[in-house]
């Protein structure tokens, strides 16, 4: 690696911009055009800290890269802890309004330290933009935080007045803590890479006047952390987003221990731990880059595939499908089987008159409207022809009224008995989206009614080439050639189509 990384650094930019009426430094390299990893950093550094990363050409040609300063680090304004509140909740909302402001709609997170329980909360609230993580000494599980340096953190979240924590606190940003951090667990032999520029320049930003009281705030708050390790979990199991461990296991405040729990929720998770200490990256940077790389263009590749393609969305919210038909629900689980997971809401919808499609489309706008996110209706009509179509979408008025018998009956003064079955599923993606109504016909004769009389006009008709009505004849034959397995077959490869499948 080392030998091929000689001449070539790539330009980094340095910036500022506004949020809340704050300055947020931000370092940058690579193209805007390509993917973007934010690199989030740890106590008590900066975006100093990824300079190595940022510079490195072999990521910065296929990767936006970008490491802003949080509000009281770095570059970045420090007020005071009376016009600011430093929080995790509070630093995590202002890095969401920075990734914003620069437009960045998706993005992998590179997390360390602070920067896990901040990369964790965006993740939270933005599931759908996180395309995967780099985890770096950075807790998410309790087994890494059950340690001496923690115990005593711990007593100052319990007693944040007693003067003995209030001494450990200050203990923290002492010259001699901030150069330990740096050297503490680095191997003799890899001692020499660590330059000094850290951990002096980390130095000079937690001496300035004020930034004591501020370290010690959200030090306290770090309290709020633990009680959201389940829910990040949470979102580990549920979103399964791609997941590079790469780790110093001879970090005191974040050992090993910490990384291992990851391995039980997170299925494309690589893990690499590193004979280093908490800040991994100054004597392993290019190890680093070089698996970032390769796991960035393995799992990103995937999702590229959806990202260019228009027609792919992902949704978060599952569909809904909308019937208060029980009978009809039962057959759209069996023919859906495992294929594509619906939500079922009981509803009887208003249903307009006019021609089945349009019924459809409006039927299909309400749910949207009820819903507020995808949904999925259904609509079935059965039309005889020698009446031009009707009953048509009428058919549960004149069932209600005749009975089966009775539907029999309309043809009496009618040679032509043929008919046929159709069912409209309309689909739609929320209130403002035209829903789109997917057909599905099959042809039959209607007939004076046999066999059981659970579902509809089931006993009356009888499909084209069988001489069993749909009452008669074995549910999974019905479920082979009806109206409605045509329709969703349509429906099916639509939403597979557009990512919606399983
Ligand atoms: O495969 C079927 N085999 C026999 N009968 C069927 C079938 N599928 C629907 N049916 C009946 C139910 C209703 O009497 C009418 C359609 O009316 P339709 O508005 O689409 O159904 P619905 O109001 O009962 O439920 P929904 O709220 O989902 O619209 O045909
Ligand atoms: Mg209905």
């Amino acid at each position: 690696m080392s030998t091929t990384l000689t001449n070539s650094t790539s330009t980094i930019r340095y910036n500022t911009i506004k949020i809340d009426n704050q300055d947020i430094f931000y370092r940058e390299s690579g193209d805007k055009k390509n993917p973007t990893l934010i690199l989030l950093h740890g106590f008590p550094s900066s975006s100093h800290q990824y300079r190595h990363l940022l510079a490195d050409t072999h990521l910065t040609s296929k990767y936006h890269l970008i490491a802003p300063d949080y509000i009281g680090y770095g570059q970045s304004s420090m007020p005071s802890t009376k016009d600011f509140e430093y929080t995790f909740d509070n630093l995590s909302v202002v890095t969401e309004k920075f990734i914003k402001a620069l437009s960045i709609e998706k993005y992998s997170l590179y997390v360390f330290d602070y920067g896990a329980p901040i990369g964790y909360r965006l993740a939270l609230r933005n599931p759908e933009r996180i395309q995967s993580f780099i985890v770096q000494n950075g807790n998410a599980y309790d087994e890494g935080i059950d340690n001496a340096f923690w115990s005593n953190v711990k007593k100052y979240w319990a007693e944040p007045t007693k003067q003995e924590n209030i001494d450990f606190v200050l203990g923290l940003i002492t010259p001699q803590t901030t150069q330990w951090q740096y050297l503490n667990g680095v191997q003799e032999k890899d001692k020499s890479l660590v330059a000094p520029d850290g951990y002096v320049s980390d130095q000079y930003y937690l001496d300035r006047p004020g930034n004591g009281e501020i370290q010690a705030q959200l030090l306290f708050d770090y309290g709020t952390n633990p009680a959201k390790y389940p829910a990040f979990q949470q979102y580990f199991r549920q979103y399964q987003p791609p997941m590079l461990i790469v780790w110093g296991k001879n970090d005191e405040i974040f050992p090993a221990e910490g990384a291992y729990p990851y391995k039980r929720d997170l299925k494309n998770l690589e893990f690499h731990l590193f004979e280093t200490g908490h800040f991994t990256l100054e004597t392993h940077h290019q190890q680093i880059s070089t698996l970032i790389n390769q796991f960035l263009t393995k799992n990103l590749n995937n999702l590229n595939i959806n990202n260019n393609n228009p027609n792919i969305e992902m949704s978060k919210n599952p569909i809904v499908f909308i019937t208060g038909n029980a009978k009809k629900l039962e057959e759209v689980i069996q023919i859906l089987g495992s294929s594509l997971t619906l939500e079922s809401r009981k509803l009887d919808l208003p249903e307009l008159q006019g021609e089945p499609e349009d019924i459809s489309k409006e039927k299909c706008r309400l749910a949207a409207k009820h819903v507020g996110g995808p949904v999925l209706i259904e609509d079935t009509c059965l039309c005889f022809n020698a009446l031009q179509g009707l009953p048509g979408p009428y058919v549960k008025w004149f069932l209600d009224k005749l009975k089966p018998e009775g539907l029999y009956d309309l043809l009496a003064a009618h040679q032509d008995k043929t008919g046929y079955a159709l069912c409209n599923f309309a689909f739609s993606r929320g209130p403002d989206d035209e829903p789109i109504v997917f057909v599905g016909r099959t042809n039959g004769t209607i007939v004076p009614p046999r066999g059981p009389r659970n579902f509809g006009w089931d006993p009356v008709f009888q499909p084209e080439g069988y001489t069993e009505t749909y009452a008669e004849m074995d549910k999974s034959i019905k479920n082979t050639i009806s109206h409605r397995t045509k329709s969703l077959e349509l429906v099916k490869n639509y939403l597979f189509e557009h990512g919606y499948g399983n």
